[in-house]
């Protein structure tokens, strides 16, 4: 896997066509698959669930799948995502009641277990759970819709998080969610994200690998 990953997020494609578009989307270049799961509660919003997941498995689809659940309650759907072969399953800690054991349901099902952030969610919820996640995912928009603009002070954000995940010693990813382009994407990175999820800005263009490689392209100047 690269070092820096692009998640496409399927929210923004054609779901009439979704196989296709996703087996475009990775052919385009892309490392793994965004997966947003609204509920009409604890969003205002309703998108797809676990038997989607499951058909994008049988479909053929072997990359990575993340599923960002904007669900309350969370753990009902953890079952049901690891059964469907999700690989990373993130939630926002404010929506479950008991955000260890969520963790650990992911983990003991073989996912990668993460916590999501809210704009405006502070990152105390890490403290104690570092040892349990693999992933932090930040949020830069408030979560819902695709196509919304960065919230710029995110970028802070990121750098609180990036020193907080270093300082754990764990290899967890910095993810980074919603209004991410080509024109930003560096400065995401330099902020100290390693994993971006891209909708609006992938799915609204006819040529996927061209943006993904324009994105690339931004990548790599960051690494020297
Ligand atoms: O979680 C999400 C919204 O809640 C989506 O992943 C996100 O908004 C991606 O869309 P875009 O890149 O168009 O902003
Ligand atoms: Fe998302």
């Amino acid at each position: 896997m690269n070092d820096f990953i692009i998640a496409p997020s399927i929210l923004s494609a054609d779901f009439a066509r979704l196989g296709e578009e996703v087996d475009n989307v990775l052919e385009a270049g892309a490392d793994i698959i965004h997966f947003d799961v609204m509920d009409n509660h604890y969003v205002p919003n309703l998108t797809i669930g676990p038997m989607v997941c499951k058909a994008l498995r049988k479909h053929g689809v072997t990359a990575d799948i993340d599923v960002h659940l904007m669900v309350k309650p969370v753990d009902r759907m953890i079952g049901d995502f690891i059964e469907a072969g999700a690989s990373f399953i993130t939630f926002h800690p404010e929506a479950s009641e008991h955000i260890d054991r969520s963790l650990q349901m992911i983990r003991d099902g073989g996912c990668k277990a993460g916590l999501v952030f809210n704009p405006a969610t502070p990152l105390h919820y890490l403290k104690h759970v570092m040892d349990k996640i693999d992933m932090v995912l930040l949020m830069s928009v408030n979560p819902g819709f695709g196509g919304q603009s960065f919230i710029p002070g995110t970028l802070d954000k990121l750098r609180e998080a990036r020193a907080l995940i270093d300082a754990s010693g764990y290899d967890i990813r910095l993810e980074v969610d919603g209004g991410v382009s080509e024109k930003n994407i560096a400065e995401i990175a330099r902020a100290g994200a390693d994993t971006f999820v891209a909708g609006s800005a992938i799915f609204g263009k006819s040529d996927y690998k061209s943006v993904i490689d324009s994105m690339r392209k931004e990548l790599a100047s960051v690494r020297q």
